[in-house]
Order: C-alpha cells, then sequence, then structure tokens
C-alpha cells in the first residue's frame, strides 16, 4: 500500500464515521469565530435550546468591522459609526457572553484578525483541524494542520456537535524547490503559484505545498502562502510540520506544557507526506525564477513579474480569458502592454490576513526607513494583524519608521482588505495592496487593487509607482 499524504494523515486521525456515499463526519479541534458569520449560527443553538458541546475548542473575535482609527476605536463599540456593523460587533460580544466562549473583545490587546491571533495564541497547533466561518482559515494548513472555512449552517454545527459532514478531497503537492532571490518573498511565491494554475487550478484538491522553498521559508511567510490557497481554487493548503513548526509554537499561552509538550511534539513529528505517499496532481515550480509579482487585473491570477508589461490580448489562452481580460483593462482603467510602473497609484494598504505579522512589517521597515512616502500617494497606512502584532512592532521602534515616513499606523482588524469598515478607496482610486482579493468594488466601490508584498507595498509608496524593489 502506497504511504499517506499529510491530507490523508490527518484526515483520518479526525474521521468519526464515513458513508457509502463517500460523505464522512470529522472531527473538529478548533473553531474560530468573527462578527460577520457567526450571529445566525448563536441564533440557531439558541432557537433549538443547545449548547455548545466543548466550550473552550472555540474563539471569537471581531475584525472585519472594527474601526482601525485610534480615535474611533478608543470608544469601543460605540466608535463604530455605521449601524450594521457595530450590532454585529455588540452581537459577537452579548453572544459569546450568553453561551460562554471566550472572546478578546475589540478593547483587548489579543485582539486581532482571527488568522493573526489563533496562531499567536498558540490556539492553532500542528495536526488540529482547524474551522472558521472564513475562507482565509486555510492560513492555519501552516502548522500542518486540516484548516478550511465553513458556512453559516456549519459553525451552528460545529458549535452544537463538534463534528463537521465532509467529502474528502483529492491530493495535489505543489513542488517549489530552488533558492528564492533576494527581494522575493513568500507572497510572490504564492502569487506566482496562483498565475500559473489559476484561481480553479487547486479545485476538488488539498493543496500540501513542498520543496526546499517551503523548507527554507519561516513559519509567517508559510501562513501567507496558506492564507492564499483559496485563491487557487482549494479550501485546504498547508505544509509538514518540521522543527521550525515546533520552535514557532512552543511557549505559547494555549500550547501544551511539560509531559503533554512532549507527547505532542511525538506526534506532531508524524506530520508530513511519506516518501511513498501519492498525489493526484502534482505542480512544479522553480523557485529562483520567481520574481516580485504584481496583479494587474481583478482576479488573483491576473498577476504579472513587475518586470512584464500589462498582458496584450494576443497572450490570452483562449476567448474566455480574451473577455475576462479586455473587461478587467476596462475596470482597473489599464491598457495592454502598458508598464506597471505608469499606473498612478493612490493609496497604499500593509495589513490583512495574508501580510499583517511581525515579519511583513518588518520587511516593509526595512524598505521605508529613512525615506519619505511619495507626495501623490493621498494615504498610506499600515495595519497590524493583532494587538500584540502592534505591541511587538512598537517594541522594536517600527511605528516610528512608519510614522516618519509617512504612513499612518493604525489599529489592527481586516480594514482596508475588504470594505467592511470605514478604510476604503474611493472609486478609480489604484491601491497597492497585501491583501489577497483584488475582486472589482473589494476595497471599495470602484477601487482598484493591486496585489503585492509587504517589501513591494513599501517601495511603491515611496516611489509614488510600482518599482522592483530589488533594484530600489
Ligand atoms: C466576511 C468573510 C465571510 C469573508 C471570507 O469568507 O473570507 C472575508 O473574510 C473575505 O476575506 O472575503
Ligand atoms: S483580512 Fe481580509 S481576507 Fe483576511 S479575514 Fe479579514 S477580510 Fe478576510
Amino acid at each position: 500500500m502506497a504511504g499517506k499524504t499529510l491530507y490523508d494523515k490527518l484526515w483520518d486521525d479526525h474521521l468519526v464515521k464515513q458513508r457509502d456515499d463517500g460523505s464522512c463526519l470529522i472531527y473538529i479541534d478548533r473553531q474560530l469565530l468573527h462578527e460577520v458569520t457567526s450571529p445566525q449560527a448563536f441564533e440557531g443553538l439558541q432557537l433549538a435550546g443547545r449548547k455548545p458541546w466543548r466550550l473552550d475548542a472555540n474563539i471569537a473575535t471581531p475584525d472585519h468591522n472594527v474601526p482601525t482609527d485610534k480615535a474611533e476605536r478608543s470608544e469601543g463599540i460605540a466608535g463604530i459609526k455605521d449601524d450594521t456593523s457595530r450590532i454585529q460587533v455588540k452581537t459577537l460580544d452579548e453572544n459569546c457572553k450568553a453561551f460562554d466562549i471566550v472572546e478578546f473583545d475589540i478593547n483587548d490587546v489579543r485582539q486581532g484578525i482571527v488568522h493573526v491571533v489563533g496562531p499567536e495564541q498558540g490556539l492553532t497547533l500542528p495536526g488540529m483541524t482547524v474551522v472558521c466561518g472564513d475562507s482565509h482559515t486555510a492560513t492555519h494548513g501552516a502548522f500542518g494542520c486540516l484548516a478550511h472555512g465553513i458556512g453559516t449552517s456549519e459553525v451552528e454545527h460545529v458549535l452544537a456537535t463538534q463534528c463537521l459532514i465532509q467529502k474528502k478531497s483529492k491530493n495535489m503537492l505543489i513542488r517549489v524547490d530552488g533558492v528564492l532571490g533576494a527581494g522575493v518573498t513568500p507572497k510572490d511565491v504564492v502569487l506566482a503559484i496562483i498565475a500559473k494554475i489559476g484561481t480553479a487550478g487547486g479545485t476538488g484538491y488539498a493543496i500540501e505545498f513542498g520543496g526546499q522553498v517551503f523548507r527554507d521559508m519561516s513559519i509567517e511567510g508559510r501562513m501567507t502562502v496558506c492564507n492564499m490557497a483559496i485563491e487557487a481554487g482549494a479550501r485546504v493548503g498547508m505544509v509538514a510540520v518540521d522543527d521550525k513548526t515546533i520552535a514557532y509554537v512552543k511557549d505559547k499561552p494555549h500550547a501544551p506544557k511539560a509531559e503533554q509538550w512532549d507527547q505532542a511534539v511525538d506526534y506532531w513529528s508524524t506530520l508530513h507526506s511519506d516518501d511513498d505517499a501519492v498525489f493526484d496532481a502534482v505542480v512544479e515550480i522553480d523557485g529562483a525564477s520567481i520574481e516580485p509579482q504584481v496583479s494587474w487585473g481583478t482576479s488573483p491570477e491576473m498577476v504579472i513579474p513587475v518586470t512584464q508589461p500589462v498582458p496584450t490580448l494576443a497572450q490570452a489562452k483562449d476567448e474566455v480569458q480574451r473577455n475576462d481580460w479586455t473587461r478587467a483593462y476596462q475596470y482597473m482603467g489599464l491598457t495592454a502592454g502598458q508598464a506597471l510602473s505608469d499606473i498612478p497609484l493612490d493609496r497604499v494598504f500593509i495589513g490583512s490576513c495574508t501580510n499583517s505579522r511581525i515579519e511583513d512589517l518588518r520587511a516593509a521597515a526595512e524598505v521605508i526607513k529613512g525615506r519619505k512616502v511619495a507626495s501623490s500617494i493621498k494615504q498610506a497606512m499600515v495595519v497590524p494583524g493583532s494587538g500584540l502584532v502592534k505591541q511587538q512592532a512598537e517594541a522594536e521602534g517600527l511605528d516610528k519608521v512608519f510614522v516618519e515616513a509617512g504612513f499612518q499606523w493604525r489599529e489592527p482588524g481586516c480594514s482596508m482588505c475588504l470594505a467592511m469598515n470605514a478604510d476604503k478607496l474611493q472609486p478609480g482610486e489604484h491601491c497597492a495592496s497585501t491583501s489577497n482579493r483584488n475582486f472589482e468594488g473589494r476595497q471599495g466601490n470602484g477601487g482598484r487593487t493591486h496585489l503585492v508584498s509587504p517589501a513591494m507595498a513599501a517601495a511603491a509608496a515611496l516611489a509614488g509607482h510600482f518599482v522592483d524593489v530589488r533594484h530600489f
């Protein structure tokens, strides 16, 4: 019998029951809750007179709707001007109180984007099944977890039973070997992968990211890559556990201690694909060939190396792509063949669950140190992923680097990643953004998003347009 993939192992270890039609019941170790996708789930529980099955498997924090402006934030929930947003955040507080679920609320220093908070607290640990009513839950796969987003009715199901009905996906290996060039970051790797396989490339698969590039990559970098598995069509993205994973989780507040730690490490050390494991699909990319990437269009697959011009219709692979590109040129206000450096940038956003961890902020600060944001940029903002990331960055003096350069230093939350709070683009504005989605209207009605790494966003803010950070 062939060996098992990491995904097979995680699946088998959590399988409660399999039916003849292939549908399975799997056990869920951790559920993260935020204000947008939990209200109906709690309401369902309440109507049915149920209680959560395992209270301490759940953890909640508001992130999408919270203001990132210091003055607004200092007022707590009252500082949220939009009624719907305020009600959602308040409802999360009330539900967590009523059901006795631990919440890092808007005033708690541990509050932040769920996908930053879970790993930071050691609530995400290797080998766990992790779910959240949020498509970017794959982020946690960086720890060798089986992690994916679920819908609101499933949130209720997990609260009530700690189980989930699932069908097993196929196995895909994306192997990136070699060594990344200087100035090429995990974000560039994942954007290059999506450019290659497309936004449907991973549909139906659980993706394992393997090869030297991921072995060499920091845990934070692995989170950035796994975060965007969903943008490649896969609900699950993961990386095998290694010494770095174990060192990263050690001493986190919720990590196991003493004897339990040793037992956990023994188990975690088995969480990698066997040498003779068989994948249903394998994609190979040469790491050394990856350049800093910039998205030019309205889908995360419309991505090019910074050295290339916006593609022309002659480069499209078929009629469907020609139509998509034609519409994208129009929405983005670009012409085919145009140099990326000619795109006038209005705003720069460094943040989101893709790139708001300490390492991301350090990478941006490194580029910015001692320089100034270009006068043509209307707003450049840095939004740490959690209160603790903010604290850490301040302890390292990064906030000063940003503020002296002309960046705004904000309070933690999803912010300008999506237009669910006060941080938005105006129609027609171009934004260099470290987030993960560049759909039409994603950052505000008519807004034009260009996905980049923190280093590329920082360089763009200083230059006023896209530049190759390797020569900046
Ligand atoms: C609001 C939430 C359900 C959504 C998601 O599922 O990902 C959001 O986080 C996003 O990034 O689009
Ligand atoms: S930061 Fe963006 S992608 Fe991440 S959870 Fe928030 S809205 Fe979704």
